[in-house]
């Protein structure tokens, strides 16, 4: 029997350093952001519907899709996000049901689906339990400036596409407040996993 689990947050709340530590017990993980950049790789179909609804103005020289360029554009246009969620979500959700089902088939005990936007593109009926990584506000604006180089004007921009994290703690079956040390955060982690029997 396998069980799936759903790691969810918000951008730069701590969801792939608690990824590691799932990574480092063994435990499998399905990354949607890893996913969501395999499927706009130059030639597949998700790349040729941007150039279509974005232009060419988005690609590098090399033509690969300039993140940076086409972030600066959807953080900013709720419209323009819509669009370019209806073309590369489904892709992504497609990837990662093929990626579940193989893991299951061969097995494995515990999968965790990696998913920033889990509850706002409702996707919890794909896991059994949700663990939520939390931050406060003025700590994700710290860190998100930090990590990206943005200005604190970009990072609110960036944390207001999505739900915010206060709203997503009562749709969590787990939560973990990821303020403090990593130390912490870790114990919080491996007390939530001991009571659901995983470890
Ligand atoms: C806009 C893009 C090109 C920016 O790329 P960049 O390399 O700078 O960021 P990255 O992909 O690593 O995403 C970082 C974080 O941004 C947040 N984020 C990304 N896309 C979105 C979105 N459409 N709405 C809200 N938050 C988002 C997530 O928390 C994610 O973890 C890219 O994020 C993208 O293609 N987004 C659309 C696909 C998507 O929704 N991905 C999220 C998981 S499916
Ligand atoms: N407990 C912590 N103390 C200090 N820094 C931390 C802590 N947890 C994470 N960080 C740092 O905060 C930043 C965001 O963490 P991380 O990349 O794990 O978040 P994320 O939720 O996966 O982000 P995104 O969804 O935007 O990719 C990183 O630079 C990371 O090193």
């Amino acid at each position: 029997m396998t069980t799936v689990l759903g790691l969810t947050g918000g951008i730069a709340s701590g969801k792939s350093t608690v990824a590691t530590m799932l990574r480092d017990l063994g435990i499998v993980i399905i990354d949607a952001d890893v996913i969501a950049r395999e499927v706009v790789e130059v030639g597949e179909d998700a790349y040729f519907k941007i150039i279509g609804a974005f232009g060419r103005t988005i690609l590098h020289d090399d033509r690969t899709i300039n993140r940076q360029k086409l972030g600066e554009v959807i953080f900013n246009n709720e419209q323009k996000r819509k669009v370019l969620n209806s073309i590369v979500h489904p892709a992504v959700r497609e990837k990662m049901s093929r990626l579940k089902m193989e893991f299951i088939e061969k097995g494995e005990k515990i999968i965790v689906l990696d998913i920033p936007l889990l509850f706002e593109s409702k996707q919890t009926h794909l896991v059994e339990k949700v663990i939520l990584v939390y931050v406060d506000r003025d700590v994700q604006v710290k860190r998100l400036m930090q990590r990206n180089g943005l200005s604190v004007e970009e990072a609110e921009a960036r944390i207001n596409s999505q739900m915010p994290l206060t709203e997503k703690i009562p749709l969590a079956d787990a939560v973990i407040n990821n303020n403090g040390s990593i130390e912490e955060t870790k114990e919080q982690l491996l007390a939530v996993l001991k009571q659901w029997e995983l470890i």
